[in-house]
């Protein structure tokens, strides 16, 4: 048996991607929604529970919370899911100048910055997931506005009068990619990968000093191997003021997975913390 958990209520974009990765994945029984991605992340603390996250938007970038989570290093990557993202933003009045009050999840805010500019005397409202948002809509009052999934527009009242402005993202092709993540204490060894089979890597790289140089030096160890670099983030260590880590990822076939474990056992040896955050197959 094995559980998923997802922000909830049901019916975010979490909950589309959990179904689309459950698709694949059998042995996924059920799905444990919660009501903010902390709590996503804190659920899986044992064998045979996954969770679910937000990890990068095509408009907003990287979600901090689930950075964050990962950083702890209590959490382990398995998988990934990646779904179109489209909202509409929905009113209890005829105009947008009418509108008093949008309720907007704190990652949709970035990515709906043209249509909450057009209504600069509205006062946003932050919510956990964009489900609460949608639920905020039950009881709106005149001038509450909500921005919702797109696909959950015909799940609005028939009787209601709303104001209903569609695709309001800031781009048509907007995406969201998630990944799945078990306990580390749950890690299994890495999977066979065939020479051809393509993956992702995930680490946080941490120096133990500081130097001018560092993070060439870092790139030169990944540049040296042939290893193909996706995104690459500086961020703080959150433990002391002024350190930082380094948060990368690699892309590539399964015949370079010896080269990149090689790479690591180097740079743990040349004085960097490496935080292996998990090795698993993705298209790129
Ligand atoms: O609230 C949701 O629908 C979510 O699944 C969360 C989330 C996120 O935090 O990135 C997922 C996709 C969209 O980018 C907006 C919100």
């Amino acid at each position: 048996m094995t559980r998923l958990a997802v922000l909830g209520p049901a019916g975010t974009f979490s909950d589309v991607a959990a179904q689309q990765y459950q698709q694949t994945h059998s042995e996924i029984d059920q799905l444990v929604y919660y009501d903010n991605i902390g709590k996503v992340g804190q659920s899986v603390d044992c064998k045979g529970q996954l969770a679910i996250l937000p990890l990068e938007n095509t408009l907003d970038g990287y979600v901090e919370r689930t950075l964050t989570l990962l950083k702890a290093g209590q959490l382990h990557v398995v998988g990934t899911a990646t779904v179109p993202v489209h909202f509409a933003l929905v009113a209890n009045c005829q105009r947008l100048d009418q509108v008093k009050r949008v309720y907007v999840q704190f990652k949709t805010k970035g990515q709906c910055l043209n249509i909450l500019h057009q209504m600069p005397q509205a006062e946003l409202s932050i919510t956990e997931s964009n489900m609460l948002s949608f639920n905020k809509l039950k009881t709106a009052e005149f001038g509450d506005a909500a921005i919702i999934p797109q696909f959950h527009l015909s799940d609005l009242p028939q009787t209601a009068d709303f104001l209903i402005r569609e695709q309001v993202a800031d781009s048509l092709e907007n995406e969201t990619r998630f990944i799945v993540v078990q306990a580390v204490a749950a890690r299994v060894p890495i999977v066979k990968f065939d020479a051809t089979e393509t993956f992702r890597f995930l680490c946080y790289i941490t120096p133990n000093t500081d130097r001018s140089g560092l993070l060439y030096d870092i790139l030169g160890y990944f540049a040296r191997a042939n290893l193909n670099l996706i995104a690459l983030m500086s961020g703080p260590t959150k433990r002391k003021m002024g350190t930082y880590s380094f948060y990368i990822e690699v892309g590539g076939l399964g015949q370079h997975i010896p080269e990149l474990q090689k790479t690591l056992d180097t740079l743990r040896k040349n004085n960097y913390q490496v935080l292996d955050l998990g090795l698993f197959a993705a298209k790129f």
